[in-house]
């Protein structure tokens, strides 16, 4: 849609007078300095001239198979695009930068079906291949010369990997792997791109040589014919069909009926297969073939705080331009914005956006430092980046859902029109609650950690910097609460150890009473989710503050000040939503938890004037917001009125089936 040119709504252009600090320096904050900014604009200017981002009708009027087809386009168009002007402004490696996924999404209400290709398939050929292998299949990946994707999940199992059915048998004969999908549950369900789009795919199956099975592997399989695209003899594969988002993204079923590939297709950085069928188990670490999981973890915590900037983005610039109600009677309507309760909504999904965001920066940061650990050949990091990447991932994918729904709740009926994108942003967002590993299992693998820690700190040894307050709890150290920044985040931190500790106590109780460790572990359960949860919390508060201190030391003053109202406002919110734990576990009173809700209520007026140039602030262009609501100039009503005007719907007076059936019903003749 080419978006029409309106001035600014009077509203909106007031609550931008009133704002107390100098956006560009909050925006520079996020993007990592004044270059980084520059460079991003220069990215988004030129996606958005190359007229990439026009669709004839609203791509929500389309049918599935034309929004496939309009994705696959912009898709190819965008990848052109990339490798030619977008790789003279960010230079040929940088294609991690976080502008290149901001701006995808002024192509993409929806999702490209080349997400996986990007998202999963090259970093797995990173992570995984040898570097022989590397040289054959990363260049093609990356010239788009092969297009991937990344098929693990089975119709009968996601969670459990070491359940997977699919077979990949080796024969050393032909030194081939022989690939097999020998049930119905077998079949890969689920990997974006596959339906329709891709033609190679990493897939994870049970390797079995010499007769043994030695669990899963991945392979790189050819599926489809590069010059017709047919899928290649033995090989049958489709479109799972419709779901409640991932739409344009193709997710795909795929079955193997004795498939061969040649011995090298197996992807051997970690393990090997030799010629002879010699299994050569990796050197270093059982799960090193999990980590392309845990990248795309570490991403989606990243995901969250780029989705949430956007929901909050609309539903701020929306609620300061809609008026409702009467504050005292016979008084004009007031912005909705001017509601503490919508204050409330809304002031912790920016806060949020923030907390997340600087999460995921310093999350990508400890990730690479893993990496490159890993790279020396020490993996003694692996296990807290798993630890980490897993709850957090689980945390702020879910804790974003909750308040994107919110952003929706906060704009009223309006809300749940497709137009204000607050649905696609929501359904996206849902759903990576469940990828990449469900809520509930991610937090479960956090917890296992937390309870190894917890025995290693009693043993006396020295656990890594992230649960070193599971050692002061150890020695006695009591939790006087403190109002402050690292008061409340001590706080935390004993809750965290409170519950860690229950745990442990539990299970122990249980293993008295006579059950073995598996079921006094699976009744713990609930408890362990629990306590991982209330771990994550503790790290999520403890890194925002920290990254606001350190990324604001030469701030000027307002910016500190309308940064550290934020983080306060956050640490404030979640005092008050968990006062059962801090009572239990901390030596909060009732009169400090009256203090931190007066303390709440008076920042959310302290914020007000600022909600608008804050949520500017996330520099969101209006082709990436996609909405009708959210736009910078505020034309809520003209735009709603212009969407509805360009439904297809309207395009005739009379519908066909009044003829065909309702005044053959009206006549009595139907
Ligand atoms: C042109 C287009 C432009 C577009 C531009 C966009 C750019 C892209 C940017 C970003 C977006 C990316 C989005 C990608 C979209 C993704 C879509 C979705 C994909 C998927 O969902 S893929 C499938 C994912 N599946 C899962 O996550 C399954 C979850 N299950 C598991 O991970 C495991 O089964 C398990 C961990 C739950 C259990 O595994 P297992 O039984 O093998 O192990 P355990 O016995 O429980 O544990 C043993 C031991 O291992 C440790 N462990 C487990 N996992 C790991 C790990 N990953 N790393 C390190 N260690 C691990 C575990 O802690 C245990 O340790 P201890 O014995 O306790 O010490
Ligand atoms: C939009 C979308 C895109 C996807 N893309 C891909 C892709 O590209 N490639 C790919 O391979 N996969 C993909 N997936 C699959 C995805 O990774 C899995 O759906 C996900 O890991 C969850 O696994 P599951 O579906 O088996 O859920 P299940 O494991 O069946 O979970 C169902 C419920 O059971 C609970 N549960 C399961 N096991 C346990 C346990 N041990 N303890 C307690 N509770 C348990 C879970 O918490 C959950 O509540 C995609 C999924 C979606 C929705």
């Amino acid at each position: 849609m080419v978006l029409k040119k309106y001035n600014i709504n009077p509203d909106l252009a007031l609550e931008r007078q009133k704002c107390t600090f100098d956006i560009e320096e909050i925006i520079n904050i996020f993007d990592g300095g004044k270059e980084k900014t520059s460079q991003r604009r220069k990215i988004e200017d030129v996606v958005l001239k190359s007229g990439l981002c026009h669709d004839d009708v609203p791509e929500e009027c389309m049918s599935l198979k034309e929004r496939y087809e309009n994705a696959v386009r912009k898709s190819c168009f965008f990848s052109k695009l990339m490798k030619t002007e977008l790789q003279e402004i960010t230079g040929i490696e940088d294609f991690e930068t976080p502008a290149i996924r901001r701006i995808a999404d002024a192509l993409f209400k929806d999702i490209s079906p080349f997400l996986l290709h990007l998202g999963m398939f090259v970093p797995t050929i990173i992570g995984q291949c040898t570097s022989e292998q590397l040289m054959i299949w990363l260049p093609k990946a990356l010239d788009l010369q092969i297009i991937g994707g990344y098929a693990q999940t089975e119709l009968g199992h996601g969670t459990f990997i070491r359940g997977l059915e699919t077979t990949a048998t080796y024969d050393a004969d032909t030194e081939e792997f022989v690939l097999h999908t020998p049930t119905l549950t077998a079949h890969k369900w689920w990997a974006g791109g596959l339906g329709k789009t891709i033609n190679h795919c990493i897939v994870v199956a049970q390797l079995y040589t010499k007769g043994v099975c030695y669990g899963t592997h991945l392979f790189m399989v050819q599926i489809r014919d590069l010059d017709t695209h047919m899928p290649l003899p033995g090989i049958k594969v489709g479109e799972i069909g419709p779901r409640m988002g991932f739409s344009s993204a193709d997710n795909g079923f795929l079955g193997f009926n004795n498939f061969r590939i040649p011995r090298n297709n197996m992807l051997m950085k970690h393990a090997q297969v030799q010629k002879d069928g010699t299994y050569v188990k990796p050197a270093r670490h059982g799960k090193l073939t999990y980590q392309t999981m845990v990248f795309v973890r570490v991403t989606l915590v990243n995901e969250a705080a780029f989705n949430l900037s956007k929901a909050v983005t609309i539903a701020v610039r929306y609620s300061a331009v809609r008026r409702q109600s009467e504050m005292r009677p016979n008084e004009p309507e007031p912005q909705i914005l001017d509601y503490p309760t919508q204050q409330h909504k809304l002031f912790i999904g920016i806060a949020t956006a923030h907390a997340f965001q600087l999460t995921a920066n310093w999350l990508w940061n400890t990730f690479k430092s893993v990496l490159s650990d890993m790279k020396k050949g020490d993996v003694g990091t692996l296990p807290e980046l798993h630890a980490l990447s897993s709850c957090l991932k689980a945390v702020c994918t879910s804790d974003a859902a909750l308040l994107i729904e919110q952003c929706r709740y906060a704009c009223g009926g309006h809300g749940y029109m497709l137009s204000s994108n607050l649905p696609y942003i929501y359904s996206f967002v849902a759903a990576t609650r469940t990828y990449e590993g469900d809520y509930t299992i991610l937090l479960l693998q956090t917890a296992r950690f937390l309870v190894k820690a917890w025995e290693q700190a009693e043993a006396g040894k020295t656990v890594t910097p992230t649960v070193s307050y599971i050692s002061r709890s150890l020695k006695g150290e009591k939790n006087s609460w403190r109002s402050t920044d690292e008061g409340i985040i001590k706080s935390f931190q004993a809750v965290a150890a409170g519950k860690i500790a229950l745990c442990v106590k539990s299970i122990r109780d249980r293993m008295k009473s006579g059950l073995d460790y598996e079921d006094a572990w699976l009744l713990t359960t609930v408890q362990l989710v629990d306590a991982a949860e209330a771990h994550c919390r503790s790290v999520i508060l403890e890194t925002y503050c920290n990254e606001v201190r350190r990324l604001t030391k030469s701030s000027s003053d307002n910016v500190k000040i309308v940064m550290h109202q934020l983080v306060t406002l956050y640490l404030s919110y979640w005092t008050l939503q968990r006062t059962g734990d801090l009572l239990r576990y901390s030596s909060i009173s009732e009169k400090d938890i009256d203090f931190m809700q007066r303390q709440y209520e008076e920042l959310l007026q302290h914020i007000r004037p600022n909600a608008v140039a804050l949520v500017d602030a996330f520099d969101l262009r209006d082709e990436i917001l996609h909405s009708s609501l959210g736009a910078y100039d505020g034309r809520v009503y003209e735009r709603l009125m212009e969407q509805a005007e360009n439904n297809p719907m309207n395009a005739e007076p009379v519908n066909q089936s009044f003829h065909k059936y309702i005044k053959p019903l009206l006549q009595g003749k139907l």
